[in-house]
């Protein structure tokens, strides 16, 4: 981008961001500060990016024909894909028809189905990665589990944040993983991975980002999941030397492949100084919220002048730091939040409330930040603080 113009004007420099949550609320944000005009868009009214957004629209993502309206009503500098569920191929279409889709359309593509990711991870770039088969029908799954084994995991080919994912440790697992994988995905029924457990000793998110002047890695970040959702996450992650390596060489090579300006979230298994690609978000990532604490350019502040084609010549780190999901449980629209003084009684320790208008069953509402004097400290005080919140109806 040469130049930014004035929001609302006919000069402005604007960004329509294709999904609006939590995530896409930092980087509206970050956008905000260079005065682009950010429109949101989700499938419901009132989504956090929506709350700091110069406007909105509600449609649903996945409907090519509804999302070529609205892109074409908007005309945008810049598309974001914020969630993996939209329609790719109309961004792929409109993207040959000089839409700049960001990083790009096939990014988009590639990464909202895990079938397209892990193809082009294991078959065609040749990083290691756990066995996986692909299944459509109940028969091709029963032959996946035997040809995988036992434990393994089994995922929707499209779906984040763990819906639809299971952990099958004895054989009574495989019916009910089966049945959660057809209904807990975000698009429906549909085919199914079926991945080899790895037992990691731990996990990381390597944040890359692509830029006019290169690709920088961010410190590495550990985190904790459960029901294949974010719980923890801390930067920085110790690593061997060699397993650092063999994470930035996976990443610079995935993110490569991917291309397009952006920052990435490239997610590794590592055991000793072994590093297995498990996948990777073309966009901030969820365990990245850390570095809205423990960097001077957060995830999203890195995103938005990487997509606006600015310089991002150092990244600089504030010490040991962690994040805590705040997940409220029940049925109830409009919360209240409770027990923020405490949460906010000590010292670099930081909340961000998402604002997104109801729970039905568990979701993720706010997160705790915090810089500790290492990171068992900077856990134990993001944890502290997210266990000081209290949420009524
Ligand atoms: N093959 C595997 N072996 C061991 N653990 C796994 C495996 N696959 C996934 N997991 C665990 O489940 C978590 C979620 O998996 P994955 O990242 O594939 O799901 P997701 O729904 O795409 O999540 P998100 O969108 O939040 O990144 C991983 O971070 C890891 O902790
Ligand atoms: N792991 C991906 C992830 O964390 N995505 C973030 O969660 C939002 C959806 O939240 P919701 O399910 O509560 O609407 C997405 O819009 C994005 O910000
Ligand atoms: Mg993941």
């Amino acid at each position: 981008m040469k130049a930014l113009g004035t929001p609302l004007s006919e000069r402005a420099t604007r960004v329509l961001l294709l999904g609006s949550g939590e995530l896409g609320k930092e980087v509206a944000i970050e956008l905000q500060r260079f005065a682009v005009e950010v429109i949101a868009v989700d499938r419901y009214a009132h989504a956090p990016a929506m709350q700091v957004a110069h406007r909105s629209h509600v449609i649903d993502m996945l409907d090519g024909e509804a999302l070529r309206r609205l892109i074409e009503l908007e005309k945008p500098d810049l598309v974001v894909p914020e969630i993996e569920a939209i329609h790719t191929p109309t961004l792929e279409a409109m993207e040959r028809e000089g839409l700049h889709v960001i990083p790009t359309a096939r990014a988009a593509r590639l990464t909202m189905d895990r079938e397209g990711i892990r193809r082009l991870a294991a078959e065609e770039l040749g990083l290691p990665t756990s066995p996986y088969r692909f299944c459509g029908t109940r028969e091709e799954y029963e032959q996946a589990i035997e040809a995988i084994g036992l434990p393994c995991v089994v995922k929707p080919v499209m779906s984040s944040s763990g819906k639809g994912q299971s952990v099958l440790r004895t054989r009574e697992d495989i019916g009910p993983a089966w049945d959660y994988a057809q209904s807990g995905g975000r698009a429906g029924q549909g085919r199914v991975i079926v991945e080899g457990f790895v037992a990691f000793d731990y996990e990381i998110t390597l944040l890359t980002v692509r830029h006019r002047d290169g690709t920088s890695f961010c410190a590495p970040i550990g985190h904790v999941q459960e029901d294949g959702d974010y719980r923890e996450s801390w930067q920085p992650q110790p690593m061997s030397e060699a397993a650092r390596v063999g994470a930035e060489r996976i990443a610079g090579t995935m993110t490569e492949a991917l291309g397009g300006v952006g920052l990435f979230g490239v997610e590794c298994f590592v055991r000793g100084d072994t590093v297995i690609f498990s996948e990777v978000s073309p966009r901030p990532h969820d365990t990245g919220l850390v570095t809205l604490i423990s960097q001077d350019l957060s995830e999203f502040a890195l995103h938005a002048r990487a997509i606006l084609g600015l310089p991002i010549p150092a990244i600089r780190s504030f010490g040991p730091s962690a994040s805590c999901a705040v997940l409220v449980e029940g049925e109830g629209r409009h919360p209240v939040y409770h027990g923020l003084d405490e949460a906010l009684a000590a010292p670099d320790t930081a909340l961000r409330v998402f604002g997104k208008p109801e729970v039905s069953g568990r979701r993720r509402m706010a997160v705790t930040l915090a810089r500790g004097e290492d990171i068992e400290d900077a856990r134990a005080k993001a944890r502290t603080a997210a266990a000081c919140i209290r949420v009524t109806f």
